[in-house]
């Protein structure tokens, strides 16, 4: 397999970098990391969550978040909806692709989204089914392929059977994630591999904590497989209220930096992105989480 020569990056700041903020972050604030986004070039954005306000009240403001962005054609908007509540809730504000979040861990699915990984397939099913009729296309995301913070390893069949689960209700895409960052080269090759059973190379994506310090080689080792659609998060915001410990997504400026030196085509402005970082992280009252935000940063400041 060689390496892609193009990747797609899934900006997922807005939403999975915020909803573990503990100060509320306003509406317009997310509003304006949205279009900072879009100007930097990035064709993927994940705006917002439709999930309990108890549960993630950062994401409480959904409505108005996604009513505020000012759409870029060619941009694609994509939200988290966990049932059919969250679904209707969110036709209405209109997204491009609609994310279901199932877990290869059954204790990370209880955690999360309080049901068994069985019982999360039969509440997606319907999600996936009005998704579909509605026109809006639907990615699934697999937390926990790697490791989970209550039952610590998991086996790359465990990542194949929920493929095979989210593939039999339609979902059309998936992401691979290592929620917690505990992931090496290796083991995230075979959950990988393991998706690979059920979805084509072009549908499957990966979501890589840096908690470890392991994200970047993990991405490395994703596009050795062939795997060009990455989920980052600017200014490496962010991590999950329900894996305790784990830290932010890989830095989009990060990856950005890296293919850029790889010559892999993104689309993206690093400049532009490393700005719409600063943005974000001065409202936060912190630099951003990116090592070559601070370098290019400290090279700008001379
Ligand atoms: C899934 C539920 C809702 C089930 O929660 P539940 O308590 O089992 O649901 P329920 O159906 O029994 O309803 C209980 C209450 O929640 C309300 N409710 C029910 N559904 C909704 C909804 N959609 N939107 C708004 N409200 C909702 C419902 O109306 C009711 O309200 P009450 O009568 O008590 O006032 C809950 O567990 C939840 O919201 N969990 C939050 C999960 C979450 O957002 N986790 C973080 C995102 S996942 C992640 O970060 C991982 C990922 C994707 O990034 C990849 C990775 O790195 O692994």
């Amino acid at each position: 397999m060689t390496i892609p020569s193009q990747v797609r990056l899934i900006d997922v700041g807005p939403r999975d970098g915020l909803q573990n903020e503990k100060s509320p972050v306003p509406a317009e604030v997310k509003i304006e990391l949205v279009h900072r986004l879009q100007a930097a070039g990035l064709q993927e954005i994940e705006v917002t969550s439709y999930v309990s306000p108890k549960w993630v009240p950062q994401m409480a403001d959904n409505h108005a978040v996604m009513q505020g962005v000012q759409r870029q054609s060619g941009v694609r908007y994509s939200v988290l909806t966990p049932n059919l509540k969250g679904f209707e809730a969110a036709l209405l504000d209109k997204p491009d692709e609609i994310v279901v979040f199932g877990s290869a861990s059954e204790a990370f699915s209880q955690k999360n989204i309080n049901c068994s990984i069985a019982e999360s397939i039969e509440r997606f099913a319907p999600v996936v089914e009005a998704a579909l009729a509605a026109g809006i296309a639907v990615r699934g995301a697999m937390s926990c392929t790697v490791g989970c913070p209550y039952e610590g390893e998991i086996a790359p069949e465990r990542v194949a059977y929920l493929a095979g689960l989210l593939k039999g209700i339609g979902v059309q895409r998936v992401d691979v994630a290592d929620t917690i960052g505990v992931g090496t080269p290796y083991k995230v090759q075979w959950a990988i591999e393991a998706t690979l059973q059920h979805y084509a190379l072009d549908d499957v994506s990966g979501h890589f904590h840096d908690t470890y310090g392991q994200a970047l080689a993990n991405t490395l080792a994703a596009l050795e497989l062939g795997v060009w659609n990455f989920q980052t998060s600017v200014a490496g915001l962010g991590g999950c209220p329900y894996a305790k410990g784990a830290t932010g997504n890989v830095a989009t400026e990060d990856v950005v930096y890296m293919l850029q030196g790889m010559g892999i085509d993104t689309g993206i402005d690093l400049d532009r992105l490393i700005d719409a970082g600063v943005f974000i992280s001065d409202f936060l009252g912190r630099k951003p989480n990116s090592r070559a935000a601070t370098a290019l940063l400290n090279k700008r400041a001379g």
